[in-house]
């Protein structure tokens, strides 16, 4: 059996994975994490998916636990600003579509068109967000348990993971990524995993290619029998020392570079909005995440269209005085993914397996999901060569797929005004996309037209952003235009005094903070 894991890399990914490996197996296997004092981790990567509180589940936490060390927040949708028009903004919310009649409500919405605001009235989840709203109540309470969000079917017994995500919870978080790594690693050597700071200067190999051990500046040789690269885009084992190949993406998704600030505010009187706003710049896009204490922000773009310089500058201008004095990171992306996350006994997890930029925020979703893959796959001491092919084609499509989805979101926005953004719509597309936006145009994406394999991804977000980017020209199924259209009518009126009702009862997200914070409710 395998007993010992050597983890190399300290960021978000070499935490994420010691942590759930250690959960998972407790004392049976050992697990090892060395991080180097000298390289720093990214630093950015803050925003989630909703299915990321599985992970914190999965280790026991609860929010009141994680969030205030981590200066988390909650995320209820990525709104999109600008990348129709100047001053237009729509929602992508953590919210499945009603359906009515067999139809979904965004598709009765194409027929009706109550309002120019497809979102409004087809999500609650958007009013929310303009009004800067907790999705709890201060009791702790969710603001909603429909039927569809309680799950039905076979629910998992116990810890559950992403593939048995059967229900849509609404919100996903923000938080810092530098403290979350600081709790992860209190928390994980708390329950056992080794930390050792150091540096590994050399991956050794055996007669056969596998790797046999890691030597350390400080530490000596550190053994193992499965070793995870967390190195980040060094790739250091998985790429450099076993030599398996990039594949980029960078032919579809041009965005290589990004700058970020760390924003100092004050949210008592600012306000928190719940969610990560994506404004479309003239070479890229502008994320800005509210934080308890600060806002991550960034400017991601091409450098064939932008110099650094000119991006900063930008990036600054768009905050404003607060930015003054706060020190940029720049950053070089790798777009694309090792074409074998897992070679013989190496496993790449985050960076160092793939990144597909970082609009819809799936970075940390790429993490949770190869690990849970990892534990669903691992090996015993056969090494048996299918389970790492069945692995490595989960990975490989996962990432693909979210590649096709970040593409839609370029090609489908009616933005045309200037070079970047006119190339948007003329570069090639990966394969099956450009058929499907074909079928898409007929009919709204659903579970049979969507990429096929599994990438987070439900039929609703592609409705979403094809409904909020404007580009691609849309009809309602022929057959709305002989049924009788009352009750969907009916739901979308529904849906906004729903939203009326929730926002006047609903804490604001600093109030419902604050009130976490206090230290009678920890
Ligand atoms: C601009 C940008 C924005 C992003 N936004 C999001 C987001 O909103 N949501 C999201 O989910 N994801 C996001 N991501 C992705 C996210 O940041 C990463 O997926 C995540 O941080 C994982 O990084 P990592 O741990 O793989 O690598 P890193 O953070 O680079 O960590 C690498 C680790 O390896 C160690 N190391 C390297 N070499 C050695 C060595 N020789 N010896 C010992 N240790 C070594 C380093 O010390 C470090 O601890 C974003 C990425 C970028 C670039
Ligand atoms: N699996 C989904 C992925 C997802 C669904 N809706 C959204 C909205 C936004 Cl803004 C990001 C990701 C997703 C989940 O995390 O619930």
């Amino acid at each position: 059996m395998i007993k010992n894991i050597v983890v190399v890399g300290g960021g978000t990914a070499g935490w994420m994975s010691a942590c759930y490996l250690k959960a998972t197996f407790g004392e049976n296997v050992s697990v090892t994490v060395v991080e180097s004092k000298n390289i720093p981790s990214i630093g950015v990567g803050e925003a989630t998916f909703s299915t990321v509180r599985h992970f914190f589940q999965y280790l026991g936490l609860q929010e009141h636990e994680w969030m205030p060390e981590c200066s988390a927040t909650y995320k209820l949708a990525i709104r999109f600003e600008n990348w129709r028009e100047p001053g237009h903004h729509f929602y992508h919310p953590f919210e499945r579509t009603r359906v009515v009649d067999g139809f979904p409500i965004t598709d009765w919405w194409l027929k009706q068109r109550p309002s120019d605001r497809f979102d409004d009235d087809c999500f609650v989840i958007p009013a929310l967000c303009e009004q800067l709203s907790s999705p709890r109540h201060l009791d702790g309470n969710i603001f909603e348990q429909r039927e569809d969000r309680a799950g039905s079917g076979s629910e998992a017994v116990g810890r559950s993971t992403l593939t048995e995500q059967q229900t849509q919870f609404p919100y996903a978080y923000h938080f810092d990524t530098v403290l979350l790594a600081k709790f992860l690693t209190k928390y994980g050597t708390e329950r056992g995993v080794a930390h050792v700071l150091d540096d590994v200067t050399r991956v050794a190999l055996d007669e056969r290619g596998w790797i046999s051990h890691v030597d350390t500046a400080e530490h000596g040789e550190l053994h193992g029998d499965l070793f995870i690269d967390c190195t980040g885009w060094r790739g250091l084992l998985i790429n450099q020392a076993l030599g398996e190949p990039f594949i980029s993406y960078q032919d579809s998704l041009p965005n290589d570079r990004a700058v970020a600030l760390r924003v100092p505010v004050e949210a008592a009187t600012r306000g928190m909005r719940p969610c990560t706003t994506a404004t479309a710049q003239d070479a890229g896009w502008i994320w800005t995440i509210p934080l308890f204490d600060r806002i991550g922000t960034g400017y991601v773009y091409a450098s064939d269209y932008i110099s650094p310089e000119e991006a900063e500058k930008t990036l600054r201008e768009f905050v404003g005085p607060e930015a003054e004095g706060v020190e940029a990171n720049h950053i070089k992306m790798r777009i694309g993914r090792t074409r074998n996350a897992w070679v013989n006994n190496c496993v790449g997890i985050g960076l160092s397996a793939g990144f597909v930029e970082p609009l819809e925020s799936t970075g940390i979703f790429f993490i949770q999901n190869a690990i849970e893959q990892l534990v669903k796959h691992f090996p015993d001491a056969t090494w048996n060569e299918g389970v790492r092919a069945s692995y490595n084609g989960h990975m490989a499509r996962m990432l693909d797929g979210v590649r096709e989805f970040l593409v839609l979101h370029y090609y489908a926005a009616a933005r045309q005004d200037n070079r970047y953004w006119k190339d948007t719509k003329t570069r090639p597309l990966p394969d099956g996309l450009a058929e499907r936006i074909e079928q898409w145009r007929i009919k709204l994406p659903d579970s049979e037209s969507i990429y096929p394999w599994y990438h987070g991804f439900e039929p609703y977000s592609y409705q979403a952003m094809l409904l909020g980017l404007g580009g691609v020209p849309l009809r309602s199924s022929a057959a709305l235009g002989s049924m009788d259209g009352a009750a969907a009518g009916k739901t979308m009126r529904d849906i906004r005094d729903e939203a009326r009702g929730l926002v006047a009862t609903l804490p604001s997200q600093y109030e419902y903070f604050a009130h976490m914070r206090r230290p009678s409710s920890a």
